[in-house]
Formats: C-alpha cells, sequence, structure tokens
C-alpha cells in the first residue's frame, strides 16, 4: 500500500528583503536550499509548528506568524516514495539582532539570509513549486 501523505510546515522568515535559507542534508531534498521547517506534530497549529521548528533548528525567536501558501508534491523517484504537503508560513525575526545558529548540523549546512532577488541554487523542489507559482512572501512595497 502506498504510505500516506506527509505534512510539513516551511517558515519565510523574512528580514529586509531576505529570507533565511539553509542548505538540506537529510535525504530528501539533500544539497538543496530549504526554509526552517518540519513535521507537523499531533495537536499543533501551524503558528506553534512554524515556532517550535524554527527554534529547534535556528534557535531564532519568531513572531507576527501567518499563513500564507500550501503545496502539494508527489517525490515517486526517491527510494523511498512520497506525497507531501506543505504548509508555508511567513515570520519575522522577535529580536531583529539574534543571529542564526546551525543547531542540527546534521540536517543542514548552516543558515543564512538570501535576497529573495537572488536566491541560491538548487532550492528543495517544493519551494521551487512555490516560487513558479508566481509566489512572494513579501509585501508589494518591497519587491
Ligand atoms: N524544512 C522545509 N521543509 C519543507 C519545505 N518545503 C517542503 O515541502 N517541506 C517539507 C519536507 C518535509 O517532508 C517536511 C518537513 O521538513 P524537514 O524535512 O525539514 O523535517 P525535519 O526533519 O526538520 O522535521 P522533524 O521530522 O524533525 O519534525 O516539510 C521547505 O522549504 N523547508
Ligand atoms: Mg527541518
Amino acid at each position: 500500500m502506498s504510505p500516506a501523505p506527509v505534512i510539513g510546515v516551511a517558515v519565510f522568515l523574512v528580514k529586509g528583503g531576505t529570507v533565511l535559507l539553509g542548505r538540506r542534508r537529510s535525504s530528501v531534498g539533500h544539497g538543496t536550499y530549504a526554509l526552517p521547517g518540519g513535521h507537523l506534530e499531533f495537536g499543533e497549529t501551524f503558528e506553534e509548528c512554524a515556532a517550535r521548528e524554527v527554534k529547534e533548528e535556528t534557535g531564532l525567536h519568531i513572531k507576527d506568524i501567518q499563513f500564507v501558501t500550501v503545496t502539494n508534491d508527489v517525490f515517486t523517484e526517491a527510494a523511498k516514495q512520497l506525497h507531501l504537503v506543505a504548509v508555508y508560513m511567513r515570520a519575522s525575526l522577535a529580536d531583529p539582532e539574534q543571529l542564526p545558529q546551525n543547531i542540527e548540523p546534521e540536517k543542514c549546512d548552516g543558515w543564512d539570509w538570501y535576497d529573495w532577488k537572488n536566491l541560491p541554487q538548487p532550492l528543495f523542489r517544493p519551494l521551487e513549486t512555490v516560487l513558479k507559482s508566481g509566489f512572494s512572501p513579501f509585501p508589494d512595497e518591497l519587491t
């Protein structure tokens, strides 16, 4: 039988015209740039999951957490079949001075801020899907 779809929550953490990205070391999307995020746990709201995952992966505290968009991707070429629903949230730093730390180096090569108009390549496929749809995490006045 096919495995059940998995629910991920990913966060567009924005600062000026930049977003926080890290290169994945996980088997799914290894070597691609992705947003901080992780799997929704039982009983969590999307906002709770976003705040928890960003804290666990980068040490950063976030605020103004809002739902922005959702993707639905099926990875069939991987050894393990994966159907991924990702809920994207947007947030900002609770303290603009706080710096990201690479708390889970086995999962990520490190975090950095990237200009939205000049993103690194390759991007994690679900994130690529979001971009291709024309989505921007920035309010009109910043783009
Ligand atoms: N981190 C992250 N995950 C994403 C993005 N887009 C997307 O579909 N996802 C999906 C992939 C995963 O199946 C799911 C969770 O992300 P993850 O692979 O970082 O999971 P994780 O190990 O940090 O989570 P956990 O099992 O510790 O809770 O969300 C994205 O841009 N960033
Ligand atoms: Mg993660």
